[in-house]
């Protein structure tokens, strides 16, 4: 069995004060990791503190995005191995809200894949399609080349250790939630598509969340699906309270 991993992704919210209180109402909460992954991925200039205040918890921070260079003139983004230095464990690659406004592109999300193992890190690799590409039945085919070309030059190990996230774009913010038995679908062909790109075993063994819309009134039943792994949460993770009841969701799946 895989074992869930539920990542809140904060996206630009919060002030830093806001986000000590987040990790300090969290304190002896925060279900052992030996039954879940529990994430928070928090705008840059918060990593460093909330690294420093999850210490001694079973909290993991990771970031939203990073350059595929370990370093250079790159004004403004922030490199892997900076990541890693702090202690980030985690970092989101190919958000949608990536790939529509900063023109992320598949071959940035992989190069970004290959870097974030170099510095050990663990990407959450997103994919998903826009309500246009599903209402053409284009789904399975738009997840499938996203994530057949975000892992390519990745060994099988690092495959099977890396996180997917399907969030079609339709259902991110939305208020909108895939059908559990149509995110248990899609997330069963990404599966496929792994196993063809890679092998059945790791195909097997890599994590697959689903994102969009998630919350302590859904999430039962989304992990209740033999496909899904756990969620990638925006708007339900920014309540420390909101953000506990999906851990124990986690945990209890
Ligand atoms: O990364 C998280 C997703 O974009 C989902 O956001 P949401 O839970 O606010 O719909």
């Amino acid at each position: 069995m895989r074992k869930p991993i539920i990542a809140g992704n904060w996206k630009m919210y919060k002030k830093l004060s806001e986000a000590s209180q987040f990790v300090e109402a969290l304190k002896n909460k925060v279900p052992s990791a030996e039954k879940v992954d529990a994430v928070i991925c928090a705008p840059s200039i918060f990593l460093t503190s909330l690294v420093e205040a999850a210490k001694g918890t079973d909290l993991a921070i990771g970031a939203q995005n990073m350059h595929f260079e370990v370093e250079g003139a790159y004004t403004g983004e922030v490199s892997p191995s900076q990541l890693s230095d702090i202690d980030v464990q985690y970092v989101v690659l190919g958000h949608s809200e990536r790939r529509e406004y900063f023109n992320e592109t598949d071959e940035a999300v992989n190069k970004k894949a290959i870097a974030a193992f170099e510095n050990g890190l663990t990407p959450i690799i997103c994919c998903g399609e826009t309500l246009e590409e599903r209402e053409a039945g284009q789904t399975v085919a738009k997840v499938s080349s996203q994530i057949t070309a975000a892992i390519k030059g990745l060994t099988p190990e690092q495959v099977a250790t890396s996180v997917i996230a399907y969030e079609p774009i339709w259902a991110i913010g939305t208020g909108k939630t895939a059908t559990a038995a149509d995110a248990n679908e899609t997330c069963g062909e990404i599966r496929s598509a792994i196993a063809q790109a890679v092998n059945e075993e790791v195909a097997q063994a890599v994590r697959i969340q689903y994102g969009g819309s998630v919350k302590p009134a859904n999430v039962v039943e989304l992990l209740s699906m033999e496909q899904i792994d756990g969620a990638l949460v925006g708007g339900a993770s920014l309540d420390a309270e909101s953000y506990l009841q999906l851990l124990e969701a986690g945990a209890n799946a």
